[in-house]
């Protein structure tokens, strides 16, 4: 199958950076980021993207880094909270294996904690989650094979529900054949039945 091996969406702190990473490493392959591919082109932050061209510039980015990873990469590419926004990464994102990592809003304050550089979530931080959520709730479902919480999880296990939701294991088991490890159907709407 071509794309990535794992796609990882969900919102602002959820962990899809630091448990793609830790994916890779269980699965013995790449990890890539669809924010660190727009920081390294453009050679700035992705807060001065937002302060000094606005949120629609960054997004034109960051529709063409998505694009440019899922063709390229076969590992783990973890994409930035607000790129499902986009109709057309939706329509490529169809029958990959996406994974939504989900989390509750107080969860999600802790994580992202005050600073710049979540621009989105720079001014009351809480609220802002809220209605990004309410936009964004629905197209992370839709894109989505699994939705795997994070709350009360650390990283390891989150990334241990991945594999698991994925039904991966077999890949991570060193001389196993991956060939062999069943997978979900393509495109199953995520459901209570597809939580892990
Ligand atoms: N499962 C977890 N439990 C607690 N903290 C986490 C968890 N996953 C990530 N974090 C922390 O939350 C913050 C945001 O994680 P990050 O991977 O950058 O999220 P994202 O890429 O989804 O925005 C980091 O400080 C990270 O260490
Ligand atoms: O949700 C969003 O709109 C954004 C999420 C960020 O990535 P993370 O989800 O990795 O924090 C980054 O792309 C930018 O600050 C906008
Ligand atoms: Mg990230």
């Amino acid at each position: 199958m071509s794309g990535p091996q794992i796609v990882l969406v969900g919102p602002m702190g959820v962990g899809k950076t630091t448990v793609g990473a830790l994916l890779a490493e269980r699965l013995d392959t790449d990890y890539r980021d669809t924010d660190a591919d727009i920081v390294a082109a453009e050679g700035r932050e992705i807060s001065d993207i937002f302060f000094d061209e606005g949120e629609q510039h960054f997004r034109d980015l960051e529709r063409e880094a998505v694009r440019t990873a899922l063709a390229e990469h076969r590992g783990v590419l973890a994409l930035g909270g607000g790129a499902i926004l986009d109709k057309d990464t939706r329509e490529l994102l169809a029958d990959l294996p996406v994974v939504y990592l989900s989390m509750e809003a107080n969860e999600a304050v802790r994580r992202t904690g005050l600073g710049l550089a979540r621009p989105l979530l720079a001014i009351n931080p809480r609220q802002q989650w809220k209605l990004l959520m309410e936009e964004r709730r629905s197209l992370y479902t839709e894109v989505a094979r699994v939705v795997v919480p994070t709350d009360e999880r650390a990283p390891e296990e989150v990334a241990e529900a991945v594999i698991e939701a994925l039904e991966l294991g077999a890949a991570a088991v060193p001389g196993a054949d991956p060939s062999a490890a069943p997978g979900k159907a393509p495109g199953t709407a995520p459901g209570k039945e597809n939580q892990a």
